[in-house]
């Protein structure tokens, strides 16, 4: 199957997870963008979507799904997003488009995070590079305490938007993602980076060439 068809196969799925009523937060990239109109094409009554960037809220609006400000929910039911890796033992890389710093705010709200991916984003171990977000204030200092420019690249063309700080990837490898996940929440000057733990995830839902596998973490 080619990615797109894959993307698409893996975000029908979990949008079959939704129903009525539910709270449901709407990750970012590729393949929600095809959850976006498979969700929308469900017709379910009364949902309430929190988006997690400005370019997911937008197609959701425009497909006649209800998105509203995160300021007004403090729980959500489900929240469906992409990544950029996913090791077996269910560490994900996330921010490839920048939004990681949302969409953990989001995923830590939802009682279940579902993680929609095609096959070629299964990887045998996390690696870099790993997305950052950064504050601007002080970058300097950060980027010194992070190991210098060799390791931190921030990323070009990327200038900050109302969603974002600074963004920037860790380079190179990674090795224990939980040691370097502790220790980038520990950097002064970090909004955030896009490791996710395993315990986020309730579920990774896989598009290959076999079919669609649901993986229950
Ligand atoms: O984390 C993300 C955006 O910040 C995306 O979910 C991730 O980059 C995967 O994107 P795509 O579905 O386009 O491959």
């Amino acid at each position: 199957m080619p990615a797109d068809t894959e993307k698409r196969a893996a975000a029908q799925a979990a949008a079959q997870l939704v129903e009525d009523g539910m709270r449901v937060g709407l990750g970012t990239g590729s393949t929600v963008a095809f959850l976006l109109p498979a969700l929308a094409a469900r017709g379910l009554r009364g949902l309430r979507c929190v988006a997690t960037s400005t370019a997911t809220e937008q197609r959701a609006r425009e497909l006649g799904l209800a998105v509203e400000s995160f300021d007004r929910l403090d729980r959500l039911d489900i929240a469906i997003d992409g990544a950029d890796q996913v090791a077996p033992d269910g560490w994900l890389v996330k921010g490839g488009g920048g939004a990681h710093t949302r969409e953990k705010a989001v995923a830590v709200t939802a009682d279940r995070f579902v993680v929609i991916v095609h096959a070629e984003k299964l990887v045998d171990a996390i690696h870099g590079p790993v997305p950052l977000e950064l504050m601007r204030f002080g970058l300097p200092s950060t980027l010194r305490r992070l190991g210098g420019r060799e390791r931190v690249r921030i990323r070009e063309g990327w200038p900050p938007s109302p969603d974002n700080g600074v963004i920037a990837d860790l380079e190179g490898p990674v090795g224990d993602p939980a040691e370097v996940a502790g220790r980038l929440a520990g950097t002064v000057g970090v909004v955030d980076h896009g490791l996710f733990a395993p315990e986020l995830v309730t579920e990774v839902i896989v598009a290959g060439p076999g079919g669609v596998e649901h993986r229950h973490q």
